[in-house]
């Protein structure tokens, strides 16, 4: 029987193992997120902007002509200045909005400037709320990331509850190096297409 587990580089194994072989999610994402808060501000700005031009890349090579972003919070890559360039461009963008604790998001029209407000989670969502919409793609930060392109994210859900739902959009993940782990994914975990940090993947250069 394989034993699942977790890795993270720079880190003991049996600081997130337990000693039976069981694995501690919580766990996992405590030491990714105390990593990711560390990351002094220049390397960070230095990162984002490699991001970001990954980000631009993918946007041209499948034509995306509506993306739903995220507002950056917990020390996310902050990819507010691409959103500007992507709406120059002429692509729609769009915020997710957490409607109930069970639901997929729901993801309304927003540009740079628009205005927010914050919403039960402390996140900004748009304060103009009329209509929901469907992005063709969508950027999704990741506290973690394994081999086979899954994801760890905060623990609620909600972006495999959205990616559950048909047509699914094109994903990207968006993170930083440092969030690369090993895990094994849950049976309701859906593979992002692509994972886009600060190195890779070449093809996007
Ligand atoms: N940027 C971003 N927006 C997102 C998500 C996400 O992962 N990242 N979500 C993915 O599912 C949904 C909301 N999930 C959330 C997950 C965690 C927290 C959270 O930890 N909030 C902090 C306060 C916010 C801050 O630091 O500015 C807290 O409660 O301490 C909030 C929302 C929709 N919007
Ligand atoms: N397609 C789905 N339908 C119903 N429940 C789901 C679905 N996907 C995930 N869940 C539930 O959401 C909870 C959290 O899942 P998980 O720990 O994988 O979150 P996460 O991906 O780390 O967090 P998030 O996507 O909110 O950032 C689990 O209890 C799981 O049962």
């Amino acid at each position: 029987m394989r034993v699942p587990c977790f890795r993270v580089a720079g880190m003991p194994d049996n600081s997130i193992n337990t000693t039976d072989g069981a694995f501690d999610k919580a766990a996992l994402r405590r030491a990714l997120l105390a990593h990711r808060q560390a990351i002094a501000a220049e390397v960070r700005a230095r990162w984002n902007e490699a991001i970001s031009r990954r980000v631009l890349a993918w946007q041209q090579l499948h034509g995306i002509d509506m993306l739903g972003v995220y507002w950056p919070i917990r020390g996310e890559p902050d990819l507010r200045d691409c959103y500007v360039e992507l709406a120059n461009r002429g692509v729609r963008l769009a915020l997710p909005v957490v409607r109930s604790p069970d639901a997929p998001l729901d993801f309304h029209p927003w540009k740079p400037g628009d205005a927010t407000e914050r919403d039960a989670f402390g996140v900004s969502i748009p304060a103009a709320r009329n209509e929901s919409c469907r992005p063709q793609g969508l950027l999704i930060p990741c506290v973690g990331f394994n081999e086979g392109n899954f994801r760890l994210g905060y623990g609620g859900g909600f972006y495999d509850r959205t990616l559950a739902q048909t047509p699914r959009p094109l994903t990207a993940g968006i993170a930083y190096e440092c969030g690369r782990a090993g895990f094994d994914a849950a049976p309701h975990d859906v593979a992002l297409d692509v994972i886009l940090t600060e190195s890779r993947p070449a093809q996007l250069d």
